[in-house]
């Protein structure tokens, strides 16, 4: 005890803070506390999705002022005077802003209305990233966080197998509540892609025959495709637990199958966020059968078509970059994966006997890719 206190006198007598070194002390606690607390963003806005509130202010179609707000929301009477402290924080996290409304009893009254960002958080909007959202922040995806060191310590491939003992993929295939939720998550990103890709660059998939959607999922971005593009025939190909029970029709048919065993023959294949799951050598394997099945059929106009996010240099806008690390950071965690800077890609594609590609920056944090044989 003796040796502990002489320590921390020591400690103590080395304790000379002035004010400049408060300050430099305090900052740098500041900067602890936001990062540790960083986290309540994302939960405060899970919380407003799961009460409805974006929904709630959409549909009320003018600014919403705060009694109105509750009255219309799930909470308990005891816990109406904190929303105020939830929709303060949203509003300055930039997902909800306040609107003058006029004058009541002589005070100015102020509604909340919808930013961009809550606008695709209504469930109504076939865009909405709302089951994104959800499934990001389920329990079964945030658990292995807590288990990221004991991964740096231990020779699992993810630290979602240290949770739970078995790959990603295997556990969706066992609990199809989380599948369910997963396959709804990657169908809301993929109507916001495809509506994109469609609107501004259709022209990658003129004059293509057959297209395959190669880990296609339950078919979003095949089936906008296939209605986009009636004469080409579209394939989704994925595991079997995925598309086994989905029928096709018309142009469209889905394949159930390991993609690092065969990929069904085609002009083009699409790889929407499949290469960022996986090493370089699972992408390697992944790319040559791709190159196997754009080339089977002695086709000239064979491509393989990416979208992922290509990670930009550090001088980009620096919250782009931190979202881009923190994809890479969920694919350490939950994948074998990474992403990916163009120089990363380009050996990608070398090893992988390609012998040419064409960035097409059209995805904001992501790009599309083309890879030609
Ligand atoms: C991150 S999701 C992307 C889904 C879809 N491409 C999208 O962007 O919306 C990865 C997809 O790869 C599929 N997948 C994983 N391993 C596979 C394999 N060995 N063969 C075929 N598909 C696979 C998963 O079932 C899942 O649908
Ligand atoms: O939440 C995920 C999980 C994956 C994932 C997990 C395990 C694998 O072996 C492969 C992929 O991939 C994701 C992904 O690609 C994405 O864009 C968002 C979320 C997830």
């Amino acid at each position: 005890m003796e040796k502990r206190l002489r320590s921390f006198r020591n400690l103590d007598t080395d304790l000379q803070i002035n004010e400049e070194k408060a300050t430099e002390l305090l900052g740098a606690q500041a900067h602890i506390w936001n990062n540790i607390f960083n986290f309540i963003n994302s939960m405060s806005l899970k919380c407003a999705v799961q009460l409805g509130i974006p929904d709630t202010i959409h549909k009320h179609g003018k600014p919403m002022t705060l009694s109105k707000l509750i009255g219309a929301l799930p909470v308990h009477q005891n816990k109406a005077p904190y929303v105020y402290r939830l929709m303060r924080i949203l509003v300055h996290s930039g997902f909800f802003s306040l609107q003058t409304i006029g004058e009541s009893d002589h005070q100015e009254e102020e509604g909340y209305v919808l930013t961009d960002a809550s606008k695709l958080l209504v469930g109504d909007n076939p865009l909405s990233v709302a089951p994104f959202l959800l499934a990001m922040l389920d329990p079964v995806l945030t658990k292995p966080w807590d288990f990221l060191s004991t991964w740096f310590q231990n020779d699992d491939p993810t630290a979602f197998d240290t949770v739970n003992g078995l790959p990603f993929w295997k556990y969706g295939g066992q609990e199809p509540k989380m599948a369910n939720f997963f396959n709804d998550a990657m169908a809301s990103d993929a109507r916001l892609v495809i509506s994109v890709v469609i609107e501004n660059c259709k022209w990658v998939f003129d004059e293509l025959e057959s297209f395959v959607d190669v880990g296609g999922g339950t078919g979003t971005v095949a089936k906008a495709i296939a209605a986009t593009f009636p004469k080409m025939e579209c394939t989704v190909f994925d595991l079997p637990h995925v598309v086994g029970d989905l029928q096709g029709k018309d142009n469209l048919k889905f394949v159930g199958g390991d993609m690092f065993q065969q990929v069904p023959p085609a002009d083009a294949i699409l790889l929407k966020w499949i290469l960022h799951d996986w090493s370089d050598d699972e992408c390697v394997k992944i790319l040559k059968k791709c190159k196997e099945a754009i080339t089977s059929k002695g086709s000239k106009k064979g491509k393989v078509i990416i979208i992922d996010i290509m990670i930009e240099n550090k001088d980009e806008d620096d919250k782009s970059y931190e979202t881009q690390l923190f994809f890479d950071m969920m694919m350490m965690v939950l994948a074998t994966g990474q992403e990916r800077n163009e120089k990363e890609w380009a050996k990608l594609f070398q090893d992988s006997g390609f012998s040419d590609y064409k960035i097409i920056p059209i995805l904001g944090l992501r790009s599309l890719i083309e890879v030609y044989p």
